[in-house]
């Protein structure tokens, strides 16, 4: 039954979500984070001159203060450009006439690692993903067997192919997931491996070359809008997002700027576009004019007129559908609690259920029976962990309940956020045993953070914490009322309000506090609603009927037998019944609504905030991708690969951001390689304002705009557009680094 897909603060309520981390943002003491170490008109800080001076032979890099030989003209840690430029050309080795070391950028000297002369002491890392082999190991990505051999052999290979292109792919994404198949004869395309882009590295080489001749990225790339970018508030972009959704706002379609889609590094003055009232704070980039191609299929949302159908009426008698996603730390007992809920309220038969605690005891893993329920293939059971997101539903009082059960473990959180951005509100569950809450919850790496923080910034604002395994610790009042206070601590600076919180202490395998009082009289003590009451609790967020359909691809399934493909996901806007024509994007190929399904019942409409299942027609399954969108055809949602995005930067960061960096980029289902290249402004946390223009690097806590241009074209909507399609994570060595949202596409699809 369950279907399988594929990983704070807020930007939602009252838009002051940075706000509404409650960093400490005063780290003037330890960072001078204005400058950082590097005065505003870019000359090295008198503290860093005299570093310089005093030790001969080395000079000290002004952001991470390691002390780089002298010939060394970008710092070998953080790779940030050493400054005044020193240009040490004579010392270079030289391939083929070209500096490979001196002055890269971090990207150049990446992917070539495997030069041994210059691997970087430590360098920007990346890991493998679906690998829990390989936690424990941060890999360099040499080490991932993506790059091997000079720049001569690689430029010869992909040269031979095509002089303008140089294909090196200095970073994986997961391997595809075992659990990729799903019941019913229908087989999920989503972890196929993606065709290579040739062309996108055109940009990184382009990169590569102005890293050779110690150029800044900044002044080499022609990426740049100009100095003068207007930094858009909080506030008024509350302000202007309500004005737009209330006035015209436009999709169209343009012509990109660079011929092989990457164009990280063009001559070419960039193209700004953007029909929002936003755009006309931007900066230079307003003045760049890019053709529209496709003017005709592009309609301005405001035309939009929904059909009667496609709106709730009276007469619709079901219950809406909430989607709640279960999120938490590793081994909290997420899908255990899932599989009890569903056994409890009537959806899993005492015949399966029996069924499964038989061959859980034949595993030798009795208790993870109820789980198996959740987590149904072979590698999830024999690991014992939940890998992707299993999707089951169940019915309480006020709701048609979809239970989006998302891995704990830190391995799958892509996984995970791609679940659970589908998300109205959320079941945190936290494991009440000694120790374990404690490891979920450390700044280092505990998945109970990680997960709260990415529920929040998906515009969640209602939890339920589940304290699970009260069993473990007697049913504790002590122990609930400590993991409430410290926990409650952490939501709260996530921006989560004390009153969407809801606490529930629960045993998932001794059946307490689920759907019914505890029978449990160590648990008398609680007199707050149980797990299901909980649920009816929760307020179903407003839903979009009325705006032209968007329903992001969460999965692809194709039976073989019947040649159908079929698409599942949460509709964001909209509405669609059989019949209904779609264009799929990115591949812009229409479809025919063949039928839909939800709960694995046929039905007759799926609107906004359903969960469902839409077979299609009248299209090839590789045309369909997850990670795409399914679109009304005359409001084609955007396709892009460059775009300007607003962040927190998050408290895990130990490495800076620097122009160069190399990250992970997701949003909806769609995930993709992602660079840094350009940091446009660090912003003041409280009022939203630019505080300081191209700063030199990034470092936890802080909020900043920055330009980011992906390896392949992503469909996406600027965040005033549509919040859900425009909410973003940035991922780099196995954990979120940073959360934004896309505030502008700079570059769109051709
Ligand atoms: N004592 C006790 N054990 C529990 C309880 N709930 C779950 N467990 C056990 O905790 C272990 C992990 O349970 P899962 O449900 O697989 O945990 P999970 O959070 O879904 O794990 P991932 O999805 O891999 O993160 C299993 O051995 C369960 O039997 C509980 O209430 N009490």
């Amino acid at each position: 039954m369950p279907r399988k897909v594929e990983s704070g603060f807020d930007y939602d309520d009252n838009d002051d979500d940075y706000e509404d981390y409650d960093y400490d943002y005063d780290y003037e003491d330890g960072y001078d984070d204005d400058d950082n170490g590097v005065e505003e008109n870019g000359t090295t800080s008198k503290t860093m001159v005299k570093q310089e001076i005093v030790k001969t032979g080395v000079w000290g890099c002004p952001i991470c203060t390691y002390d780089n030989e002298d010939s060394m003209s970008a710092c070998e840690i953080c790779g940030v450009l050493r400054h005044p430029l020193v240009k040490v050309i004579a010392k270079t080795d030289a391939v083929g006439g070209i500096c490979k070391d001196y002055g890269a950028s971090v990207m150049a000297k990446s992917l070539f690692a495997s030069l041994p002369q210059r691997m970087a002491k430590k360098s920007i890392i990346f890991e493998t993903q679906n690998d829990v082999a390989s936690t424990d190991d941060y890999l360099n990505f040499h080490k991932l067997g993506n790059i091997c051999g000079t720049f001569q052999e690689l430029n010869s290979v992909f040269s031979s192919r095509n002089p303008h292109k140089l294909k090196i792919a200095p970073f994986k994404f997961d391997a595809p997931s075992p659990d990729d198949l799903v019941s019913s004869g229908l087989q999920s395309l989503k972890l196929k491996s993606k065709g290579g882009c040739d062309c996108c590295w055109l940009g990184y080489f382009l990169i590569f070359l102005v890293g050779l001749v110690g150029l800044s990225l900044q002044e080499g790339c022609n990426v740049s809008r100009g100095g003068d970018m207007d930094i858009l508030v909080e506030s008024e972009f509350a302000a202007k997002e309500s004005e737009s959704s209330s006035t015209s706002e436009t999709r169209e379609i343009y012509i990109g700027v660079n011929d092989n889609g990457s164009a990280s590094c063009s001559e070419n003055k960039p193209d700004v576009i953007g029909s929002s009232s936003m755009d006309t704070e931007s900066s230079s980039s307003q003045t760049a004019k890019e053709e529209i191609i496709d003017e005709k299929k592009a309609a301005p949302v405001s035309q939009y007129k929904p059909e009667k159908w496609m709106i709730p009426n009276n007469k619709n008698v079901e219950l809406s559908q909430l989607n709640i996603a279960i999120v938490g730390h590793v081994d909290s007992g997420k899908s255990t609690l899932s599989g009890r809920l569903l056994h409890l309220l009537g959806r899993i038969s005492q015949k399966e259920m029996h069924k499964y605690e038989k061959q859980a005891q034949q595993q030798g893993k009795g208790s993870f029976a109820y789980a198996w329920a959740l987590d149904e293939s072979s590698e999830e059971r024999e690991r014992g962990i939940t890998m992707t997101v299993g999707v089951a539903f169940c019915t309480s009082k006020k709701y048609r309940v979809v239970l989006l059960d998302s891995p704990g473990h830190r391995d799958f959180v892509p996984n995970m956020i791609s679940g659970a951005s589908q998300a109205d509100a959320a079941i945190i569950v936290v494991d009440a045993s000694t120790g374990s809450f404690e490891t979920g919850i450390d700044a280092t790496g505990g998945q109970t953070r990680e997960h709260a923080q990415l529920v929040r910034s998906f515009g969640v604002d209602q939890v339920i914490v589940v304290v699970n395994k009260m069993d473990m610790v007697e049913y504790s009042k002590e122990r609930f009322d400590e993991m409430k206070q410290i926990l409650g601590t952490f939501l709260r600076s996530c921006g989560f309000k004390g009153s969407s919180v809801l606490w529930v202490p629960a045993s998932a395998m001794e059946n307490q506090n689920l759907v019914s009082i505890p029978s449990d009289e160590r648990l008398a003590w609680f007199k707050g609603p149980h797990l299901l009451e909980a649920i009816d609790s929760l307020q179903l967020p407003a839903r979009d009927y009325s705006k032209p359909l968007l329903m992001p691809i969460c999965d692809v399934l194709k039976s073989q037998s019947q040649g159908q493909v079929s698409v599942c996901g949460k509709l964001e806007n909209g509405a669609l019944r059989s019949g209904f024509k779609v264009l799929v994007m990115p591949s812009r190929e229409m479809a025919t609504v063949r039928s839909l399904e939800m709960d694995s019942q046929p039905c007759d409409i799926a609107r906004a905030g359903d969960n469902a299942i839409v077979n299609l027609q009248g299209i090839e399954a590789n045309r369909v991708t997850a990670g795409g969108v399914i679109c009304h055809p005359n409001y084609p949602v955007q396709v892009a690969n460059h775009l300007e995005l607003k962040i927190l930067v998050l408290d895990v960061v130990s490495t800076p951001i620097v122009v160069g960096s190399q990250l992970e980029f997701h949003i909806h289902h769609a995930k993709e390689a992602a660079r840094v290249v350009k940091i446009l402004s660090l912003l003041d946390p409280k009022t939203g304002k630019a505080k300081k223009k191209s700063p030199r690097c990034l470092l936890a806590k802080q909020n900043a705009m920055i330009e980011v241009v992906l390896d392949e074209l992503v469909c996406m909507e600027e965040y005033i557009n549509c919040r859900s399609m425009g909410r973003v994570f940035l991922r780099s060595s196995g954990r979120t680094i940073a959360l934004g949202i896309v505030t502008q596409i700079i570059k769109k699809e051709k």
